[in-house]
């Protein structure tokens, strides 16, 4: 359908980005989209240049695709941006991971205002740096009244971990009496999960070819439509934001919810 529409290639020109936006709003739109923005160590190696160079053009595409989702009405985006494998990287590398975030809110934040989106973040907290922790919390806290687009940042999240300490939570509230044998099933255990009281992803994308999903969302995922390209994230844009959502709209016609 889009590809009846203007060259793909202008996408840039904000009119004909208007227009696609238009026609793939006229399909459903994935409430909860998840992204593992892989690909950019690589993308910087192509260049000759170094990792933190790769981060930091892949912060960029963080705001454009931010921007995207909330011009489509998507509900709910969570990007992976660091897992808890990734502290075993170089130092010098982890600490310039950690202070991308307030590079982000530091010149985005009042952009992320003033388009009505709410900054969320799941992971293991007590163990990033507490600059980290400051800015993203402040985000958080300016964007709370918010009720546009969730942005919900994964960092120092792993998913095993989250199911394990899930259980412990659930022996713990069982030995307490709060819950029984009876009551524990997939819906009363979600609840014990980072993810509380929030949709599961309708798509996930991961860019840069690789086939897997790394440690991120396995008990949220059970029923996410997946869509993998071999783009980098630093060169990814608005139209392959669209064209994975014009995939998953052409499965929902085909194959509906089943
Ligand atoms: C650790 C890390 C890495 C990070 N990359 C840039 C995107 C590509 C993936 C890895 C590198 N980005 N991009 C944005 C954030 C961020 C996190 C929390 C927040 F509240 C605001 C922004 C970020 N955080």
């Amino acid at each position: 359908m889009l590809d009846k529409m203007k060259p793909w290639k202008n996408t840039k020109n904000s009119s004909v980005l208007r227009d696609k936006i238009e026609v793939i709003k006229e399909q459903t739109i994935p409430a909860h989209v998840a992204i593992i923005m892989d690909g950019n160590g690589r993308w910087a190696k192509k260049r000759a240049l170094p990792r933190i160079a790769g981060h930091h053009e892949g912060m960029k595409v963080v705001r454009k695709m931010t921007k995207l989702a909330n011009q489509l009405g998507i509900k709910r985006l969570t990007l992976y941006a660091f897992s808890t494998e990734n502290w075993k990287r170089p130092k010098t590398e982890v600490d310039y991971l950690m202070k991308l975030p307030e590079e982000f809110l530091g010149t985005f934040l009042p952009e992320l205002v003033e388009e009505n989106v709410r900054v969320e973040m799941m992971g293991y907290k007590e163990s990033l740096p507490s600059h980290t922790l400051k800015a993203i919390e402040r985000a958080m806290n300016a964007t709370k009244g918010n009720d546009g687009l969730v942005l919900n940042f994964a960092l120092n999240y792993g998913s095993r971990a989250e199911i394990v300490d899930g259980v412990k939570r659930v022996l713990d509230d069982y030995k307490r009496g709060i819950i029984s044998e009876e009551m524990l099933n997939e819906d009363s255990f979600s609840t014990y999960l980072m993810t509380k009281n929030t949709p599961d992803p309708d798509l996930l994308i991961r860019t840069s070819g690789e086939i897997r999903l790394s440690n991120f969302m396995l008990w949220q995922l059970a029923y996410t439509e997946f869509w993998f390209t071999d783009v980098l994230w630093p060169d990814f844009n608005e139209d392959h934001l669209l064209e994975a959502i014009e995939v998953y709209q052409n499965r929902q016609r085909r194959f509906g919810g089943v």
